[in-house]
């Protein structure tokens, strides 16, 4: 892999082939037994091309009982190093990152089908976070208590121990690196699971931690979907599942690791609402609107998917936003110009477009795309492109208002006062993010605060910097990744009593 990576500068759209092993612990790629009982591995596509990109291997108990026990090696010399020196090893790691920025990106826009620009953003994101973390690293301390007749306690922040990470295809290497930085700031170790779509790229975030010096095992990548995942969940080394994904998957999550009383953190999916006053500054309300929707073409957890416009201002809205849209680059996702490319699957692209044409038959109008779209480079042809689509008529019991449609779909609703939107935008089972775009400083903060989301973006949307806490309300999760709250969900408290006289015993 690290010669893939290597070798990437002259790769374009349609010439890579992955024939590495992808699973990885001990230190190294490891081949995964096949055959007699083990799961058959699956083809993992380019969405730009629809062709065949490298074949998933997925592990039984076995390979994932090897990672466990790698990890927890590891974890046991990993966890006895101080704060200093498991930054040391981590800004390493972020600096080779850095370094092969560009090549991992290019792997990530191969697998993932997300343009070029966003990826390189991506792979930024994940050496900041752990950049962030290693700087954290030194930092976590306990409480020192004192207590009558100079008795006193204090407190340890410990680490867990081995810690599972199950994730979701749309960040890829972020995500990994969202759940690897602070778990390894903490002293942790990390077995994570990618999505068996996007297998190419964790493993190399893998390998460069063993390469930045970490203990020989501390990372490890098992490869796999829901059998491999419920494995790493039921396994009594685990301490910990941190899992990103459907509601309906994290809800398994959460039972399988009951069984062993694991922590868990669960990063869930949401519908997000954009509330958009007339008193806004439109042109940056469009721009909102635009970013809530269609990066990473639409597949992006905390898209702001309900866009409630004030009805003063909806035709202006409207206008503008249907000519942006209309104007977005889709196609080749290697080039710099291009603002979306594929889909992640074939079954993903007819799942977005069958919500579409159930939205016209609910009474939705389209404004513009929401079609399957065939780019004019032939090498294209069988991608899993479509126009992004904006749905205009819509009511709040619609289909395509109330579910996750994990595409590039707006659905924009009117609406007339304060209090009724902030009822409607609340009126959901989800809760991961919301925004509003007005002048009215006040109405800002009332609005953020009445919002029932994990996150409230303010005359702004979609970015998350590495510094601020992220995660969900309701059943859009809990616990949460990035900033110095996510410390608390990977360490645990241990208190130490101390009695400096004679034992006061009752017997
Ligand atoms: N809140 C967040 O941070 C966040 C980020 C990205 C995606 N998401 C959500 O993820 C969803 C899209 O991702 P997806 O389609 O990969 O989700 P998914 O729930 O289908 O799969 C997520 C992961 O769980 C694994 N898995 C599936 N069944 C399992 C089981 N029974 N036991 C253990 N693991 C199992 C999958 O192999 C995959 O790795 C959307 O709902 C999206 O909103 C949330
Ligand atoms: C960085 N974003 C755009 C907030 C995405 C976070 C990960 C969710 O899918």
């Amino acid at each position: 892999m690290a010669q893939l990576v290597a070798s990437m500068p002259g790769s374009s759209t349609g010439s890579v082939v992955v024939t590495d092993h992808l699973n990885y612990w001990g230190g190294g790629r490891r081949e995964v037994r096949s055959g007699d009982g083990a799961q058959p591995s699956e083809p993992v596509f380019e969405p730009a091309t629809g062709r065949v990109l490298c074949q998933m291997v997925p592990c039984g108990a076995e390979e994932v009982d090897q990672a466990v026990q790698s990890a927890h090696t590891a974890y046991l010399k990993w966890s006895k190093m101080a704060g200093m020196e498991r930054s040391r090893i981590m800004l390493e790691a972020a600096r080779i990152i850095r370094e092969r920025r560009d090549n991992i990106a290019k792997l990530e826009v191969i697998n993932n089908g997300k343009t070029i620009t966003e990826a390189q953003c991506d792979i930024d994101t994940a050496w900041q976070c752990i950049e962030y973390y290693a700087g954290l690293a030194p930092t976590l301390s306990g409480q020192h208590i004192q207590l009558p007749g100079g008795a006193f306690a204090y407190t340890r922040r410990e680490p867990l121990g081995v810690c599972a990470g199950i994730l979701a295809w749309n960040y890829p290497f972020m995500i990994a690196a969202w759940k690897c930085a602070p778990a390894l700031a903490c002293g942790n170790a990390m077995v994570f699971k990618p999505s068996p779509m996007t297998p190419v790229t964790g493993v190399i975030l893998a390998e460069i931690f063993q390469e930045a010096g970490v203990p020989v095992g501390l990372v490890n990548v098992v490869q796999g979907g829901a059998e491999t995942g419920s494995l790493l969940c039921q396994h009594p080394n685990v301490a910990k599942v941190s899992f990103t994904g459907s509601v309906p998957t994290g809800k398994k999550v959460m039972e399988m690791s009951a069984k062993t009383v694991k922590h868990v953190t669960l990063e869930l999916g949401g519908k997000s609402p954009l509330l958009i006053f007339k008193d806004c500054e439109l042109e940056n309300a469009v721009r909102g609107a635009l970013m809530a929707n269609f990066l990473t073409q639409g597949q992006v957890c905390t898209n702001g998917t309900r866009v409630f416009v004030q009805r003063e201002i909806m035709p202006q809205f409207l206008e503008e936003v249907v000519k942006r849209t209309k104007a977005i680059v889709v196609g080749d996702p290697l080039l710099a110009d291009t603002r979306m490319g594929g889909l992640i699957s074939r079954p993903q692209l007819d799942k977005v477009l069958g919500f579409v044409e159930q939205a016209k038959k609910e009474g939705a109008r389209v404004l513009c795309g929401g079609v399957p779209f065939t780019p004019s480079d032939p090498k294209l042809k069988n991608g899993f492109f479509m126009s992004p689509c904006v749905l205009d008529n819509c009511r709040d019991d619609m289909t395509c208002v109330k579910e996750e449609i994990f595409g590039p779909v707006m659905s924009v609703l009117p609406f007339d006062t304060e209090e009724e939107v902030l009822q409607r935008a609340n009126n959901t089972t989800f809760g991961l993010a919301s925004g509003v775009f007005t002048r009215d400083i006040s109405r800002a903060h009332r609005v953020a605060a009445n919002l029932e989301a994990g996150t409230c973006y303010i005359n702004t949307y979609s970015m998350s910097p590495v510094e601020v806490p992220f995660g969900g309300y309701k059943m859009s999760g809990f616990g949460r990744e990035n900033g110095q709250a996510t410390l608390e969900y990977y360490s645990q408290l241990k208190t130490v009593m101390v009695e400096m006289g004679d034992v006061d015993s009752l017997f």
